[in-house]
């Protein structure tokens, strides 16, 4: 393990030093948990220290104020934001900040921003972002001019600003969004001593605001610092919990991919702030405004003192006066044409939206020469990437506000598309008209890339490219939902590679990076585009796969057959540089639906469950929840005989009487039976459940249905049968079929019995399942002249309203509480509570699993009309019946 690397992140102090460094202290500290090649130190700097240890490059990163921030990058070279800040009010992230604009409550003459002007207003600082820039430029673009009004400056902190607009030294005060809050809640202040000017209504942020928000403060690095250092650092700031209480109790939220600090930079721009303090005095749009009169004027000067010079000495004094203005003149207009000819591409246009002007930049970044575009719109650039109304929204800004910014796509000759920020203004004459339209724009290829690289570092392992824990967590939370939503179960794979530690260590840790890399690429193979595969570090892996279906034991064979497809994936030989190895894994599963679990539990149960493998000799895959292991393994069994028992004619139907109160026989319920060349008769209760959630119980109920119509057939030879009635059982899944209705009937067509003569058997949980489909076709068959007998009856919730507009024929009385009811006086009253209802409803009523003759008596005595159960006859093959 090489030696950490020291490195300091400068943070700007706004407050006395000592409380900075209490509140980041442990936030790095924190960080530095999850840095493996770096270790974070923090140190709090004022306005001017903070400047020279960059200049000194004492420190490796700065955590400043926007505004700073942009002075220190233009001034000493720092990168681009590699992360902007969330501060936290009360829990809640805000993302960005801005300026108040307040006055006494009482002071009733300043209402608007306008009734500003001419006032004294308080300020912490000319320099402060938050506490004079915004403001002075929300004002501004208001009509409200800079040098309108009075600034008192009060110092830092803000409070002090507070106090001088409470105490009357100036009438309104600027300061930055929060600082009223805080003094309220400590009770400095009283809030109904203050009232906020131009107040804005934003839903989501949860202080008094005057001016629109800007992004909270970038984290940037010196250049000198090694690009995987400052990913490594930023990767943790980005992926900080939220939730842990050192965050919480220096009220910070986190950190976000940068914010657009665009607009801020347009804000200093507009001041003239450092260090827009020297260009900004000869900004393009300044000498645009101006340049025109002024030429004029310098020409005519020109000439009329060329003139007076020959011809009036007396004029002399004037004269140099006049030339003094000419200087003054060609010095802005040699300044204008420097201006002109920056880095960002600039273009005219007159008010038709033809391109008057271009400048060099322009030309190199879109590859257009002056011919042609001069006399173009700037459809030209457009990338097709943008609807209409996207430009509509623009042109719609830049006429009500007068400009617009932000980011879009242009087009270069070559037809090559490039990210752009991009800035329009309205050019506006003395009148206030619009004359032009400038715009410029500059290439942020580079910037976008960064974002994504900086996206990929957040999100993703950098060795495999497998989605890292965070994005993996982030996915669990979706699944929680949409498990919820749709009823299907999810599962969690621990992967672990088995000796995996010794490999490494005998092969070297770069051959072993290599095998990591293609054990991903296999686990990626092995499962769905939508299941996430992600690393957790080291040789453990995760995988997630959702929608594995509704039923549990359905999902864990799912789980179970990818698991032993990764198994096998993983085995196969890998070949690295001429040296074969040979791996196994230990996988760990544990199914989820819905929010029952954290995800820490769920992680939790997963691990446990891949150590359980791994304690059972490796190479293994086991579940969390043991019965579902159990389960797994004899399903998955079950599953793999029951494909091949129609064909190897293993099922039989079995036939149990069913009898008349006067014990004549009534018919047959039939009864499937599964011989199984191995294990024997395998009893109905377990084979159909899994038929049920493998869907082969489609074939297998046909099956029964074909057999049953056969043997209604060869009843109908012999008369002493041909009254007698057979019941068949039809599972959910199979009723659920879309065509069940139509083939049924198909089926029916071909053997031309009485249809009454076939009796379907359907459970209370099927009807509850989808009453309305279920209804419909009940009813379709019951046209068709089938019977319904509702099996079960009692154990389930059908409710009586719907109970009586089903075409039913029979309740069967569940055998649970025949069982019982000579005992138990509650069995025996709901006994006789279906027999009341089933007459009630006009319906015949039947009671199944009567063994003994006094059941028999008192189920007759009760006005039961059928009875069914081994004291009549058990289940038997049919000549035996
Ligand atoms: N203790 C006791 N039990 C008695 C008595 N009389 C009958 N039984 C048993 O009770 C079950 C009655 O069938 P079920 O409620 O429809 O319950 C059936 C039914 O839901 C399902 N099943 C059987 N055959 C089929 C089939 O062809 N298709 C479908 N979908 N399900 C079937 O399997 C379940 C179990 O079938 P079996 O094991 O044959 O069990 C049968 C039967 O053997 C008695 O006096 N005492």
């Amino acid at each position: 393990n090489l030696a950490k690397k020291n490195l300091t992140i400068g943070i700007l102090a706004f407050e006395p030093k000592h409380l900075i460094k209490a509140n980041w202290q442990p936030i790095i500290e924190h960080v530095n948990q999850y840095l493996t090649h770096v270790s974070l130190q923090v140190e709090p700097y004022y306005y001017d220290e903070l400047y020279s240890a960059v200049a000194r490059r004492e420190v490796d990163f700065v955590l400043t104020n926007s505004a700073y921030y942009i002075e220190l990058a233009h001034s000493q070279g720092l990168s681009s934001p590699l992360a902007s800040l969330i501060t936290s009010y009360k829990n809640t992230p805000l993302r960005g900040f801005g300026g108040v604009i307040f006055t006494q409550a009482e002071r009733t003459n300043i209402q608007g921003l306008s009734d500003l002007k001419g006032k004294r207003i308080a300020t912490p600082k000319l320099g402060s972002v938050g506490g004079y820039m915004m403001q002075a430029y929300e004002m501004l673009q208001a009509g409200v001019e800079l040098d309108s009004y009075k600034v008192i400056e009060t110092g830092l902190p803000h409070e002090k600003t507070v106090w001088a607009v409470l105490q009357g030294e100036a009438e309104a005060g600027f300061v930055r969004t929060g600082v009223l809050e805080s003094m309220l809640e400590r009770g400095l202040i009283q809030a109904d001593a203050i009232r906020i000017i131009n107040q804005q209504e934003l839903t989501d942020f949860p202080l008094a605001l005057s001016t629109r928000l800007y992004p909270e403060w970038p984290l940037a690095a010196m250049a000198h610092v090694n690009t995987a250092h400052a990913g490594q650092v930023v990767g943790v700031f980005l992926t900080l919990d939220h939730n842990t209480s050192i965050l919480r109790e220096a009220n910070v939220y986190g950190f976000s991919v940068p914010a657009d600090y665009e607009p801020i930079r347009e804000l200093m721009r507009t001041l003239k702030a450092k260090p827009y303090n020297i260009e900004a005095a000869i900004t393009w749009r300044d000498i645009w405004r101006t340049h025109r009169e002024e030429s004029i004027l310098a020409m005519t000067a020109i000439l009329v003192i060329l003139a007076l010079s020959l011809l009036l000495v007396a004029y002399t004094r004037r004269l140099s006066k006049t030339l003094e203005q000419l200087k003054d003149n060609e010095e802005d207009l040699r300044i204008s044409a420097v201006a002109f000819d920056t880095l960002e591409a600039i273009f005219i246009t007159d008010l038709n939206e033809r391109i008057i002007r271009v400048n060099n930049a322009f030309k190199q970044l879109t590859g257009y020469d002056d011919k042609e575009v001069l006399g173009q719109t700037p459809r030209i650039l457009s990338s097709g990437m943008h609807d209409a109304d996207f430009y509509r929204q623009i042109w719609r800004e830049i006429k009500t506000f007068g400009g617009w910014t932000g980011e879009l796509w242009n087009k270069r000759k070559s037809g090559e598309r490039f990210p752009v920020q991009q800035a329009i203004t309205a050019v506006k004459d003395v009148r206030g008209q619009t004359t032009h339209y400038l715009s410029t724009f500059s290439d942020i290829t580079v910037r976008k890339l960064s974002e994504e690289q900086i996206h990929q570092l957040a999100f993703y392992d950098p060795l495999t490219g497998l989605a890292n824990r965070r994005l993996l967590e982030d996915h669990i939370v979706q699944a929680f939902s949409s498990s919820a939503r749709n009823k299907s179960y999810c599962a969690l794979l621990f992967i672990d590679l088995d000796h995996f530690k010794h490999l490494n260590d005998t092969m070297g840790h770069k051959q072993g990076d290599e095998l990591l890399k293609v054990v991903a690429q296999r686990l990626k193979e092995s499962v769905r585009d939508g299941d996430t595969v992600a690393r957790q570090g080291g040789d453990e892996f995760i995988i997630l796969l959702e929608d594995l279906g509704e039923f549990k034991h359905d999902a864990a064979i799912s789980a179970q057959t990818i698991s032993e497809k990764i198994l096998t994936a993983i085995s196969q030989p890998y070949l690295l540089t001429d040296t074969q190895y040979i791996l196994t894994a230990s996988i760990g599963i544990n199914l989820f639906i819905d929010h029952h679990e954290t995800v820490e539990e769920l992680m939790k149960r997963s691990d446990l469950a891949m150590y359980q493998a791994k304690a059972e000799g490796r190479d293994a895959i086991r579940f969390f929840d043991p019965s579902m292991q159990e389960a797994a393994a004899r399903r998955s069994e079950i599953e793999a005989d029951l494909r091949q028992a129609i064909e190897l004619e293993q099922f039989e139907l079995y036939y149990q009487p069913k009898v008349n109160r006067d014990g004549s026989l009534n018919g047959y319920e039939a009864l499937l039976r599964w011989h199984h060349p191995v294990k024997g008769m395998i009893p109905p209760l377990e084979f159909i459940p899994v038929a049920e959630e493998t869907g082969l119980i489609v074939p297998i109920g046909q099956w029964v249905f074909m057999q049953a119509c056969h043997t209604i057939k060869q009843w109908q030879q012999d008369s002493s049968k041909q009254q007698l009635i057979l019941a068949i059982n039809i599972s959910a899944r199979q009723f659920r079929q879309k065509s069940f209705v139509a083939e049924f009937i198909k089926g029916y067509m071909e053997f031309g019995f009485p249809a009454h003569l076939l009796e379907l058997e359907l459970t209370e949980s099927l009807l509850m399942d989808d009453v309305s489909a279920t209804v419909g076709k009940m009813k379709e068959l019951n046209q068709a002249g089938f019977l319904f007998a509702l099996d079960d009856f009692g154990t389930g919730f059908s409710s009586l309203s719907y109970l009586k507009n089903l075409p039913l024929n029979c309740l069967k009385i569940d055998q649970s509480f025949v069982h019982d009811m000579l005992e138990d006086p509650e069995d025996a009253a709901i006994v006789e509570t279906i027999i009341t209802l089933a007459k009630t409803l006009k319906l015949k009523v039947i009671a199944e699993g009567v063994e003994t003759q006094e059941q028999a008596i008192a189920l007759r005595e009760l006005g039961c009309d059928l009875m069914q159960g081994y004291y009549f006859g058990k289940p038997a093959p049919l000549p035996l019946a």
